[in-house]
């Protein structure tokens, strides 16, 4: 998109959904981006029918599988009629699974002109919000016919299915959980089988401890203590199904981490101990978990870093301007997973109070970005 002049500032979440009109056919991947071009209307309409051409789009049956579809709902403030293109495009209202990753675009304030001359342009006077609830709204997000899906590897994973458990495997001589004990390939890899067999969804390697305080590894080191484990682990058959994340806040690592094979990257810095991190993580195209912290680990726990009006409203806010810096380097909203941070920043009340607050935090992600706000959580401590 950015080689043909259109630059995508959001994305909406990635839904899987069932076929309209013709049913008999695969299920579809659906969503929604906004861009800012200085191509005209039909300009635009000219580049994305040639994307979709490159990608192997063909003239096949109408409303029938294809590679790719990319049509044009908004443009800016305008309205366009012409034989070639209608703008608002006709079939917004109808289709849940154009209405659902559209309302991801928008906050739940209407906070810009732009914005507000969509819900003008909405067939229904109560605006987007009024066809969003006619067709069902998020009632109908989860059902069979519209998922949220995250995608990893070549996996569509529904995260909202059920809990998700992640097991913490620290390759660090200093963790304050496990005192170092698996630093042995060996030992680190019997402890994954451990926790597979314990149930674990995922297996997150860390080979930094990010303790409060404690001394800081280079990356090169990093890497000599994760790599060997990480190769162990992605041979043992039980690992087959289930997804190793590297937690990192280097970009090398992350980098080198997923070409031997891990499948998600979970940075406890949230892109700010590292300036190519974001940049990085997008190239890689994998999952990023994107976590609230003040500081770094070592001036994380002081007193500037604990003062908070109102923790949850806070932590959402921030959160979201590290997911917003993700977003904008290129790592699109449907592969952000955030996590609040328990314990990093946060005294024992400002923990209880983000446990007890969790919807508040998405309420204030929802605040500016819908889409980022329904991405899945990651908390632990
Ligand atoms: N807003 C719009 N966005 C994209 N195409 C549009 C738009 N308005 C009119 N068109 C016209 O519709 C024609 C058919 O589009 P396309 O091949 O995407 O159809 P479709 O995928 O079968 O159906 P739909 O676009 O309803 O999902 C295009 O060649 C284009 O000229
Ligand atoms: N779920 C779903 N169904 C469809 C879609 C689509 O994008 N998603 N596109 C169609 C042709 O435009 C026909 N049917």
């Amino acid at each position: 998109m950015k080689k043909s002049g259109i630059h995508i500032a959001r994305h909406a979440c990635l839904y899987e959904t069932e076929p309209a009109y013709v049913t008999d056919q695969p299920r579809f991947l659906n969503s929604a981006v906004r861009g800012v071009t200085k191509l005209g209307p039909h300009e635009l309409l000219g580049v994305l029918k040639k994307i979709e051409k490159d990608l192997g789009r063909t003239d096949g049956i109408r409303y029938g599988p294809r590679p790719i579809d990319l049509d044009i709902l908004f443009y800016g403030k305008f309205k366009i009629s012409s034989e070639i293109l209608t703008v608002p495009h006709e079939r917004i209202w109808e289709r849940p699974f154009v209405m659902a990753p559209m309302m991801d675009l928008i906050g739940s304030s209407i906070d810009s002109d732009t914005v507000a001359r969509w819900h003008d342009l909405s067939v229904h006077s109560g605006g987007l919000f009024e066809s969003w609830e006619k067709l069902g709204g998020e009632s109908l997000i989860g059902k069979d016919g519209l998922k949220r899906v995250l995608l990893v590897g070549n996996r569509l994973w529904d995260w909202s299915e059920r809990t998700f458990v992640m097991g913490i495997l620290n390759l660090t001589p200093d963790s304050f959980s496990d005192r170092g004990k698996f630093q042995s390939v060996d030992a680190a890899v019997s402890q994954a089988h451990f926790m597979i067999s314990e149930g674990a969804d995922i297996i997150d390697l860390g080979a930094q401890s990010t303790r409060p305080m404690a001394p800081s590894v280079s990356a090169e080191e990093e890497l000599d203590r994760l790599i060997p484990v990480l190769e162990a682990v992605l041979k043992m058959p039980e690992a087959e199904g289930k997804l190793l994340s590297v937690d990192t806040f280097y970009s090398e690592v992350a980098s080198e981490g997923v070409s031997k094979g891990a499948h998600l990257i979970n940075d406890v810095s949230g892109g700010q101990l590292d300036s190519k991190m974001h940049s990085v993580v997008a190239r890689l195209q994998v999952p990023y978990v994107t976590m609230h912290m003040r500081g770094d680990p070592s001036t994380m726990q002081n007193s500037k870093n604990l003062q908070y009006d109102d923790v949850c409203k806070q932590v959402g806010s921030e959160l979201y301007l590290r997911a917003r810096d993700a977003e904008i380097a290129g790592i699109p909203a449907w592969r952000v997973i955030i996590d609040p941070g328990i314990g990093f920043s946060k005294n024992t009340e400002q923990n209880l109070d983000i446990l007890m607050g969790l919807s508040t935090i998405r309420a204030e992600i929802a605040r500016k970005s819908s889409g980022l706000s329904h991405a899945p959580l990651l908390i632990g401590p």
